[in-house]
């Protein structure tokens, strides 16, 4: 985990949090939790149900305060302050909108708040995703009413976009549709983007950095890259895969009969060698494994979290 010093406020960090709880009441949502955001990254904040995921962005993005704790969002503190909050974009699933508003009438009203707002693009991405915009958003279906976010959150251009769950009614098609125009665009306007979701595995290629909280605590801030090869599943008789395990950190122990399955950290070449020579089969674990892990969840629970 990044312990970010103080002086790290004065660094090029888009987002630099130092310390930061927030508590309701008797709840602790985050516990004391350090990190930075680099500018144009793909961060992912990921964590099971009611890890804190939600209450960082609401108190990076303004909306709530920090109990305690040093937050600054382009160098600045965000609440209630313009400079920042003029740069930012949030795009949720609970974002309530006027009664009779329709889509079109969202997406005209975005230039007033997105000075980057691309109009072209967006009318490109309701044709994409089928979006019926002279529909009263309170009649849109799930899906249709998470793509109106997506546009937002692509044609708005911030140059911070949190999106928190933003698709959790699209279809397959329409999310891979969300992950190829954000990549797509953010080849060509590199920005800042911080993206919480359960789908860890549909979103891993795009994700250069990765937070993970867990009930509040931050307990993983890695790049994606060092995570993916973190950790390998290690399968073979009992006998053999337990004799190679023994005195390394286990993370996770599956196995039937005379057989046993075990997760454990980064073999380096001779390791893979020697558990080779062992008869043993080596499988990497992806990132989504790797999180389920780490935060003590079996895949079946974390899948029906999604
Ligand atoms: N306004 C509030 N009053 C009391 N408790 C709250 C409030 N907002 C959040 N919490 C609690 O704080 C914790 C963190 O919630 P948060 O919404 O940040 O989680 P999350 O990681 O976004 O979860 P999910 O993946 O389910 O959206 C939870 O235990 C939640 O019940």
């Amino acid at each position: 985990m990044t312990s970010s010093s103080p002086s790290s406020t004065a660094s090029s960090a888009v987002v630099s949090v130092h310390g930061l709880t927030k508590r309701f009441g008797k709840v602790t949502a985050v516990d004391n939790a350090s990190f930075e955001i680099q500018p144009n990254t793909i961060t992912g904040l990921l964590g099971r149900n009611g890890a804190g995921k939600t209450t960082i962005m609401q108190v990076l993005t303004g909306q709530d305060f920090a109990t305690s704790g040093d937050v600054r969002v382009f160098g600045e503190h965000p609440t209630e302050n313009a400079r920042v909050l003029s740069r930012i974009s949030f795009i949720k699933e609970s974002q309530r909108y006027p009664d009779d508003f329709q889509p079109k009438h969202v997406f005209q009203s975005a230039p007033w708040f997105f000075e980057n707002w691309d109009a072209d693009f967006a009318a490109q991405l309701v044709e994409e995703f089928r979006l019926p915009v002279n529909r009263r958003i309170k009649k849109l279906s799930r899906g249709q009413l998470s793509a109106v976010g997506v546009i937002v959150g692509l044609a708005s251009r911030a140059p911070l976009t949190f999106f928190d769950e933003p698709y959790l009614g699209l279809d397959a098609v329409a999310r891979q549709l969300f992950y190829d125009r954000l990549l797509a665009d953010f080849a060509e306007h590199p920005r800042t983007v911080v993206l919480s979701t359960h789908l860890i595995d549909e979103v891993s290629q795009l994700l250069e950095h990765v937070l993970v909280i867990d009930q509040g605590t931050l307990i993983i801030d890695e790049p994606a890259e060092t995570l993916r090869g973190s950790a390998t599943t290690v399968v073979g008789t009992r006998t053999a895969v337990d004799a190679f395990v023994a005195g390394r950190d286990v993370l996770h122990r599956d196995g039937i009969g005379g057989l046993a399955s075990v997760t454990v950290g980064r073999l380096d070449a001779d390791e893979r060698r020697e558990a080779a020579q062992a008869g043993l089969e080596l499988s990497p674990v992806s990132l989504q494994q790797l999180i389920v892990r780490k935060t003590n969840l079996t895949e079946k629970e974390f899948e029906t979290q999604s």
